[in-house]
């Protein structure tokens, strides 16, 4: 007789927690769901999953009591501004496999059960198999990468340019902008990911281009939400997304690199208000004018 499945913990009981928490319940597996405040004893065969917001995730990790080193997936999709950027970064002290859950994927559409794929990117062949089979169920079909640096920038990435589509789109300006902005908003994020460390290819994958596609063509994406709130002329800090700190956090890595990244940085200034949606397409279309083939002067 096989020995009993361990327990799935999922630490945040928001939207995403709990979708993934019905699930794997479908997919037959034990599943712990924890809200704020709750600090979960592991054993050996469970598997942990950080599913907070990306600035709460080292404070949840920090209060987990000691226990054995058991896989930890982490979930949150931004950059954070303390030098820590990467989710992976900032739970480099977990004893266990290291793994992150990303791409096209909303906590609505995970809840009602419809057919979702996403990036399961870990290192360790073995430990990323065993984490595949467990956490894949028949709606939720998991790719494995071992990019997790890469898988980890697209899925962070993509709120800032889901705002920048949303922000364009709320103005009015049109779905030809919306278009400009996905192609070279992808063509940013490759640069920008390649320059930290990703592989190119992963940018073309699910937590990359697709993701980048979802959130840039839904408004159930809170980041593109946000956007568009802003296209129509809310001011930036009525609302608070991932997609504010990592396109902060995304500029000063880019500026520390060398690494052009315009619509990030119109980004980062439409939400610090320095200046409008319209101004900031005027600024990207003012830009030098270039080509898209490698090599052509
Ligand atoms: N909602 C989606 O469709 C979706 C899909 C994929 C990934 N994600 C990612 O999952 C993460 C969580 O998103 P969500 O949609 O569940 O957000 P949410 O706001 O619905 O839930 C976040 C949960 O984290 C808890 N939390 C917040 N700050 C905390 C803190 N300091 N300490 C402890 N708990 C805290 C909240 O109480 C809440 O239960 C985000 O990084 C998001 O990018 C979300
Ligand atoms: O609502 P958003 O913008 O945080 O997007 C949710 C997920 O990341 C989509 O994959």
């Amino acid at each position: 007789m096989s020995a009993p499945a361990g327990v799935i913990h999922i630490l945040g009981a928001g939207a995403f927690g709990s979708a993934l928490a019905t699930t794997f319940r479908e997919g037959g597996a034990p599943v712990a769901l924890h809200g704020r405040g709750a600090a979960p004893e592991r054993a050996e065969g469970d598997i942990l999953l950080a599913a907070v917001p990306a600035g709460a995730t080292a404070g949840v990790l920090a209060a987990l009591p000691p226990g054995p080193p058991v896989p930890l997936v982490l979930c949150a999709k931004g950059l954070t501004p303390e030098g820590l950027a990467l989710q992976s970064q900032v739970a480099a002290g977990h004893a266990g496999p290291l793994a992150a859950l990303t791409g096209p994927g909303f906590a609505a559409d995970l809840a009602r059960g419809l057919p979702t794929a996403l990036t399961l990117a870990c290192a360790g062949t073995a430990a990323a198999q065993a984490l595949q089979r467990r956490l894949s169920t028949r709606a939720l079909r998991l790719y494995l990468t071992d990019d997790i640096i890469g898988a980890q920038l697209g899925g962070a990435l993509k709120n800032v340019f889901a705002i920048a589509c949303g922000a364009a789109i709320g103005a009015g300006l049109g779905d030809s902008a919306r278009a400009a902005l996905m192609t070279r908003g992808f063509a940013e994020m490759t640069r920008l990911g390649t320059a930290l460390g990703g592989r190119r290819e992963t940018f073309s994958g699910l937590s990359g281009l697709g993701d980048l596609s979802l959130t840039c063509n839904s408004p159930l994406s809170r980041n593109f939400a946000l956007g568009h709130a802003l296209g129509r002329g809310a001011a930036p800090d009525a609302v608070t997304q991932e997609g504010r700190p990592t396109a902060a956090a995304a500029l000063s890595l880019a500026r520390r690199g060398g690494v052009e990244v315009p619509i990030i940085t119109a980004v980062a200034q439409l939400l610090s208000r320095e200046i409008t949606v319209r101004e900031a397409m005027a600024q990207l279309l003012a830009r030098p004018l270039t080509t898209e083939s490698k090599g052509m002067t």
